[in-house]
């Protein structure tokens, strides 16, 4: 997946263009429309493009338009420094996706495109299996999610990115009364605040120019059913007030009807944000924030589940050699090792990606270390083992221990450590003699 940068400004294109790298996207530049436009027939069906609103051969709606024509639906974006809400309602009318305001590229691109990618990850994955994970934190989990799963409770799912959050969320609907309802997801980090209102209850005919029929939101839509906000904390404070009122008195009107409606939902939202950050920072209501956290499941990142990382290699690699016909029996040594002592900063998102890629690459039958192209600049010591609860850590370390087989050289590797710091630990925690080795 790559983003296509159309600015003709080449010092702001290379600035939006190392923000996305940093954010892990692919980019390709582009300074106008016409290059564009013979970059973009090559393009994939789920690449993003983002484009300047005036460039020198013409506006990106020109640009949007002719894709349209062309039968090319990527996401769409435009960046102006012309915020004017026309502008922006009228591109996307058209059908860009979202706009965003050139002062707030800096902190909003990358999660803006970060969740349009997912939409389409989840448009093409509709149907994608899931592995039962049997990792202690796994079990963890979905004993939470058993038990908070037939309550009416609101619930806060923590974790990094692609930590497989909206699997855990699926799963509460899946296991709730309401399952036999919608379970609708949205998107909060694409999510304009001009069209929040509307996006989230809906419209009358003929409540503002261009609405040409009555709309329901995702209220209505998710009708006796779950409400899933994901990148909560991506929503703009305006979009924060007006869902509270909503769940606070379960009532929301639409845009342009006399009457209000219930709102039978329950709220179950994802986020990668430190929300108490965000709210000490006044970036996210403590109210709200009180209303989400009635019930609060942390995802452990994919480094902490030691136990869980060969066997979801096994499962992607299996899927991989369908979906690629490939007939790959499994990983070396080397490459094992490769998998375990990798830090995952993309989590279970990007193991999936790194399997498939290795599938494609293997040149016998068993997957080596280069085949997975683990960026050596992620190496582990760049992650700091600096936790701050320290009942974490200590659960960390007799995982790192089991999953070495008492070994303490590999399990600070696996925990990212030096080995005097392990022994340290070890020391600390009165495990000196735990998993010792005969
Ligand atoms: N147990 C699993 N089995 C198979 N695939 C999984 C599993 N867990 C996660 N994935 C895959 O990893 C990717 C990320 O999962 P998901 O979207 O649920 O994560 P997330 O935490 O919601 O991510 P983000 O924070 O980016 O929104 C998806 O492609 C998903 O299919």
């Amino acid at each position: 997946m790559k983003v296509y940068v159309i600015e003709d400004n080449p010092v702001y294109n290379d600035y939006v263009c190392n923000l996305l790298k940093k954010g892990g996207f692919d980019t390709v530049q582009a300074y106008r429309i016409s290059t564009a436009k013979k970059l973009l027939a090559k393009a994939d069906e789920d690449d993003i493009v983002l484009a300047d609103l005036r460039l020198p051969d013409g506006e990106s709606i020109d640009l949007l338009r002719w894709m349209l024509t062309n039968g090319k639906r990527q996401p769409f974006i435009v960046m102006t420094d012309y915020a004017e809400v026309h502008t922006a309602v009228e591109s996307m009318k058209l059908g860009s996706s979202d706009y965003i305001p050139k002062r707030l590229v800096e902190d909003k691109l990358v999660p803006l495109v970060r969740s349009l990618h997912k939409v389409q990850e989840r448009k093409k994955h509709t149907q994608i299996p899931i592995f039962t994970r049997q990792g202690e934190a796994y079990q963890e989990i979905k004993r939470r999610v058993r038990l908070v799963a037939p309550t009416r409770l609101s619930v806060l799912i923590l974790g990094e990115n692609g930590t497989g959050k909206e699997h855990i969320a699926q799963h509460i609907h899946a296991q709730s009364k309401l399952s036999d309802k919608p379970f609708v997801p949205v998107d909060c980090g694409s999510l304009s605040p001009t069209l929040a209102q509307s996006a989230f209850f809906g419209h009358r005919k003929g409540a503002f120019t261009g609405a040409d029929s009555d709309k329901a939101g995702y209220f209505e839509e998710a009708d006796g059913g779950t409400l899933f906000f994901d990148e909560a904390g991506n929503l703009s404070l305006e979009t924060q007030q007006m869902l509270l009122r909503a769940i606070q008195e379960r009532r929301y009107r639409p845009i342009g009807a006399k009457e209000d409606k219930t709102a039978n939902v329950r709220i179950v939202a994802a986020t990668n944000e430190d929300l108490q950050k965000a709210v000490n920072e006044k970036r996210f209501r403590e109210d709200l924030f009180y209303r989400l956290k009635e019930y609060v499941i942390t995802v452990p990142p994919l480094r902490d589940c030691q136990e869980d990382i060969l066997p979801l290699a096994d499962f992607f690699r299996e899927t991989a050699n369908k979906e690629l016909e490939r007939n790959i029996k499994g990983f070396n040594a080397s490459a094992c090792n490769a998998l375990l002592t990798y830090p995952w900063p993309g989590n279970v998102r990007e193991l999936k990606q790194k399997i498939q890629i290795a599938v494609l690459h293997a040149v016998h039958d068993m997957i080596t270390e280069a085949d997975l192209e683990l960026d050596a600049e992620e190496s582990p010591v760049s992650f700091s083992f600096a936790l701050k609860d320290t009942g974490v850590e200590k659960e960390r370390i007799l995982r790192a221990l089991k999953q070495a087989n008492g070994n303490r050289k590999v399990a600070a590797e696996l925990l990212g450590i030096g080995r005097t710091t392990l022994y340290n630990k070890l020391d600390e925690y009165g495990l000196k003699y735990k998993f010792e080795q005969s």
